[in-house]
């Protein structure tokens, strides 16, 4: 075999009077260091508001002012927007070229490799991508398909059924094993399980469809298995650069040892303190162990924060300190003074909300931004007190981490017709298309299936649509069913051609399905109208069917909840969000509420000291979000059904800490009526004092 000589592009010194930047000028020492670092693999621990996007950029930057052709770099981030904003702002600092570079996310990256090669994994070009939802309803038809319409009693359902599949895959685990740490409950019923796992592989080929794991497993499989491949790819990647390298899972930490096999660069920039990605199968072991996966690693490490006070620091150290397994660093920062991090008790979740609400409002009078503020919690429940007040105040807000738009039944109606119209057979999206027909029920949609099924098999795509519309009349028992069925069809033939703009198929779409819409919706349609709103303009933004159906499966986008009524429509919102969607964010003031023991760990993460640890680090996540002011905040009572009102327990990760990291608070309503004009009634104006240390 010929022998194969990698050509290195020259390196320049840090110093090169031919550089247009100034790195050392415009990086601290640590950030310099790891954005000008030579060849090789280097882990970067950077640590919360260290300024790691600012090192990536510059790094993007530098790698391709020193003559690395940017189409030979890849920059793998946690969302598409992250890499579009780092290489929109490389591209600021140097020049266009920045926007060459290859960016996106994991799936995304191996979406495009798949449908490239999807010849050698069998796969037809214009395979489906499900997201979870669709991959429960694949996990029903290959149920139906092995026969089982009676399950055991005591089984897992569908959702459950997927985690245990991802958690294997993702995982490189055996089922038995999955079931044996996570699910002991099912594990006598292996077997079946096991069947099950076959039988929804078997169906997502048949059906031309894939899910999220699949991307990463079959991408990987395919460098793996077909070394002309691997050596095609790789040799095209002359760097690869990862971002949140803590939250990698082994299929993706596999794949970046793939990338750089050629050539042997590989930057992953991540700190293993903010790994909270878990139950997806992320694993802060990967981050943890670098060097003993890449021997001669470099480790450099961020440490100086940017972002927030001492105090904030102190309290977010002293909540990592416990941790079990982590890198050492120390955060640390030139800003000077600082309020203490408060713990606020509040007697229910009425009166938390009523302390956020007054605070915020205060702030804002103050001259603090809305947008600059942020309210955090561990789950979308937390909040519905708080979103109640803030809507009584009219003080306008957006929420993150809830539902997102492509989870909403209307936008997946639509999708799953465009689904049909891109791979006709693409089951799922057929079944649920023909359930929206007025009188088709599971078995009038299970017999047109068959057909569709055995059509696209034998004649091809095209033959499913074809096939369909001359067997509705004896397919289907009732003649306005089979004109109904047929009223499908006939708007789904228009969208097969290619050529049409996005857009315009969309709006096709909805010209048949909108009376679908609001016979099915009857109770609340005028509310959903703006989401289909929301396809069409998104359809607009992409060039074609594929990339749009790509995005939506790939991207979901955030579902954000209209301003309360007579909110300013100029003024940015509030933000709310999970903890896990603020990840990356920065704010003024960051209130974190419902910090109870239970919520924060969550009671189901208690089993292993590894889940702890997690539930620690995305407190830690949380507490470093905040440049300036930080509260914490947790109501006393709480309610559960049955049982009725009880006590709680702030979060253990902060009971108990000295009151010099920590300052306890506690709400007492005001007795004297304070004067007239102010935003709230007097009778409900909560006064702050501090119950001790405070002035
Ligand atoms: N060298 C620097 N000088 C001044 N400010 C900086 C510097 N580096 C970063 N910053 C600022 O510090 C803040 C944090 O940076 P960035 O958002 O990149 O942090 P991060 O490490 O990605 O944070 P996290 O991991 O917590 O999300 C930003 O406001 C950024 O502008």
């Amino acid at each position: 075999m010929a022998r194969r000589f990698v050509l290195q592009p020259r390196e320049p010194s840090p110093a090169d009077p031919g550089l247009t930047l100034d790195y050392a000028a415009d990086l601290d020492s640590q950030q310099h260091a790891a954005a000008t670092a030579g060849d090789g693999v280097t882990l970067v621990v950077a640590g919360a508001g260290t300024g790691k996007t600012r090192t990536l950029v510059y790094r993007v930057a530098y790698l391709v002012e020193t003559g690395v052709p940017p189409e030979q770099i890849v920059l793998l981030t946690f969302t598409r927007r992250a890499a579009s904003e780092m290489l929109t702002r490389a591209a600021g600092l140097l020049d266009g070229r920045c926007e060459r570079v290859r960016g996106g996310t994991f799936h995304a990256y191996c979406l495009e490799l798949l449908r490239r090669h999807s010849e050698r994994i069998g796969y037809p070009q214009r395979f489906g991508v499900l997201d979870a939802a669709d991959a429960a309803d694949v996990v029903d038809l290959a149920r139906t398909r092995l026969g089982l319409d009676r399950l055991p009693k005591r089984f897992p359902k569908k959702r459950t059924l997927l985690a245990m599949f991802s958690a294997a895959t993702n995982r490189g685990l055996e089922l038995d094993e999955v079931l044996a740490e996570e699910y002991p409950q099912y594990a006598e019923h292996l077997d079946l399980i096991e069947r099950l796992r076959g039988a929804y592989a078997e169906t997502k080929r048949r059906t031309g469809v894939m899910d999220f794991d699949d991307l990463l497993a079959l991408a990987l499989e395919l460098l793996r298995e077909n070394p002309d491949v691997r050596r095609q790819v790789a040799g095209r990647i002359r760097h690869v650069l990862v971002d949140e390298y803590q939250d990698v899972n082994l299929l993706q930490a596999d794949l970046v040892e793939q990338f750089q096999s050629v050539h042997g660069n590989a930057m992953m920039v991540g700190d293993d303190a903010q790994s909270i990605y878990r139950f997806r199968g992320a694993d802060v072991g990967h981050i943890l162990e670098v060097q003993k996966r890449y021997n001669g690693a470099r480790v450099l490490k961020l440490e100086h924060n940017y972002r927030s006070t001492q105090p904030i620091l102190d309290l977010a150290n002293r909540v990592l300190d416990e941790a079990v397994e982590k890198y050492d660093k120390r955060l640390f920062t030139d800003r000077e003074g600082g309020d203490l991090p408060a713990l606020v008790a509040a007697p229910d979740d009425d009166m938390e909300a009523r302390f956020v609400a007054q605070v915020v409002l205060d702030k804002r009078e103050a001259g603090t931004d809305l947008n600059r503020m942020a309210v955090l919690f561990r789950s979308g429940w937390c909040s519905y007190a708080l979103e109640a007040e803030l809507n009584r105040r009219k003080i306008p807000f957006v929420k993150f981490g809830g539902l997102k738009l492509t989870e909403a039944a209307h936008v997946k109606d639509v999708v799953a017709h465009l689904r049909v119209a891109e791979n006709p057979a693409d089951a799922v999206a057929w079944n649920r298309a023909l359930r929206l027909v007025e009188g088709v029920g599971p078995t009038t949609a299970g017999r047109l299936l068959d057909w569709i099924g055995a059509a696209a098999t034998g004649g091809g795509p095209a033959a499913a649509v074809q096939m369909l519309r001359q067997s509705v009349d004896e397919v289907v028992p009732s003649a306005s069913v089979a004109a109904s069925v047929g009223r499908l069809v006939e708007a789904l033939t228009p969208l097969r051609d290619d050529d049409m703009p996005p857009e315009e198929q969309v709006e096709r779409l909805l010209g048949y399905y909108r009376p679908v819409f609001e016979r099915v919706y009857a109770d609340d349609f005028p509310k959903r109208e703006a989401d289909l709103d929301a396809v069409v303009a998104l359809a607009a933004r992409h060039r074609s069917r594929t990339a749009l159906l790509e995005s939506l499966a790939l991207d979901p986008l955030d579902w954000t909840q209209e301003p309360a009524e007579g909110a300013r429509k100029d003024e940015p919102p509030l933000v709310l969000s999970t903890i896990h969607s603020a990840k990356g964010l920065e704010f003024d003031t960051v209130f974190l509420i419902h910090a109870l023991d239970g919520v924060l760990p969550s009671a189901y993460a208690l089993a292993s000291s590894d889940e702890e640890d997690e539930e620690r680090r995305l407190l830690y996540v949380a507490l470093t979000r905040a440049e300036t002011e930080l509260y914490a905040s947790y109501p006393l009572v709480q309610y559960r059904r049955g049982t009725g009102q009880y006590l709680t327990e702030p979060s253990r990760f902060l009971s108990g800490l000295p009151e010099s990291l920590l300052e306890p608070w506690s709400l007492v309503e005001e007795a004297t009526p304070p004067a007239s004009g102010d935003a709230l009634p007097e009778a409900d104006r909560p006064a702050l004092p501090r119950s001790s240390g405070g002035a």
